[in-house]
C-alpha cells in the first residue's frame, strides 16, 4: 500500500527534548519493511506557535509568520529523518512533492514538512497523497479524530466515526485559517481530500503503534473520511 503519513508537529516533537521522534521513525521503517511505499509529512507543533506568536507581536504579517512555520516544519522533519535510517529514507527533507515523489520512486521514504503559506502541513499531506495516487491518508494529530465541536473546548462535543469528504469540508469550513491555528484537518486538506476522494483516517497518534495498526490492519479509533471519486 502507499500511504501518506502526516504526523502533527504537537504529536511528534511535543517539546525537542520529550519527543516521539524514534518510535514514529520505527514505526515507519516497519511500515516500509512490510512492503508498503511511505512518505512522512511532519508538522509545526509548539515551537512554531511560539515563533509565530512571538513574530505576531513583532508586527509580522500572516503570510511571514506562515514561513516562521514552514521553517519550523522542516525543522522537525529534520530531526525525524534524522532518526531514519540511510539506505531506506530519503537524504534530505523535500521541498516540493516531485521530490517526495522522485524519493519513492527510489523505493527510499520520503519526508516533507510545509510548502507554500496560507496552508498548514495537513493541505501538503493531502496534495502529495493526491499526486503519488496514494491507497491511504492518514493523519496522526493530537485529538481522537474529527468531532461536532472542539473536543478540548466543549465536553459535549462528540466524534465523527465516519464522515463523507463533503461531510468533512462542513465541519471544518468556520474554522480560523491564521498562522498556526488548530483544526484536526485544515480546510484546503478537506478540498483535496474531496476532489481526489483519498481514503482518509484521522486519529490520536501519541502512540504511533496507532498508525501501524491502522495501515497494517485497518484497525483504528478515530474518523475514517470516506475515499470516493
Ligand atoms: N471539531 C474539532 N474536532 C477535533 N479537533 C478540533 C475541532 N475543532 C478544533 N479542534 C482542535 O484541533 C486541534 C488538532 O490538533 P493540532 O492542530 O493542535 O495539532 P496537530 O494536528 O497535531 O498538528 P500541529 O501541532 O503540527 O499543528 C486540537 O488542538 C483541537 O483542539
Ligand atoms: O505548507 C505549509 C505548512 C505550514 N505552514 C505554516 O506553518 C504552521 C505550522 O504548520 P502545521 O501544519 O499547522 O503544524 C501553519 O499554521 C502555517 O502557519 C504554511 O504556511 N504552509
Amino acid at each position: 500500500m502507499r500511504v501518506v503519513v502526516s504526523v502533527g508537529g504537537s504529536v511528534l516533537v511535543p517539546t525537542p527534548e520529550e519527543n516521539r521522534v524514534e518510535p514514529y521513525a520505527a514505526v515507519i521503517e516497519g511500515l516500509a519493511a512490510s512492503g508498503h511505499e511511505v512518505a512522512a509529512v511532519v508538522g509545526g507543533g509548539g515551537v512554531a506557535r511560539e515563533y509565530i506568536g512571538a513574530a505576531r507581536d513583532l508586527g509580522a504579517n500572516e503570510i511571514e509568520l506562515d514561513q516562521l512555520g514552514i521553517a519550523v516544519t522542516r525543522l522537525n522533519a529534520r530531526l525525524l529523518l534524522a532518526a531514519l535510517d540511510e539506505p531506506v529514507a530519503a537524504s534530505t527533507v523535500a521541498e516540493n512533492y516531485e521530490g517526495a515523489d522522485e524519493a519513492l520512486h527510489r523505493g527510499d521514504i520520503a519526508v516533507m514538512g510545509g510548502v507554500v503559506p496560507a496552508q498548514t502541513t495537513d493541505a501538503v499531506a493531502a496534495a502529495l497523497a493526491e499526486y503519488v495516487n496514494a491507497d491511504l491518508l492518514v493523519y496522526a494529530t493530537s485529538v481522537p479524530g474529527v468531532f461536532t465541536a472542539d473536543p478540548n473546548e466543549d465536553p459535549d462535543a462528540e466524534r465523527h466515526d465516519e464522515l463523507t469528504a463533503e461531510q468533512l469540508v462542513e465541519t471544518v469550513a468556520t474554522m480560523e485559517m491564521t498562522a498556526g491555528a488548530s483544526a484536526p484537518v485544515d480546510l484546503l486538506a478537506t478540498k483535496v481530500i474531496q476532489r481526489a476522494g483519498l481514503e482518509t483516517i484521522v486519529l490520536d497518534g501519541s502512540d504511533p503503534e496507532r498508525v501501524r495498526r491502522a495501515v497494517e490492519a485497518g484497525e483504528f479509533d478515530g474518523t475514517r473520511v470516506v475515499g470516493e471519486r
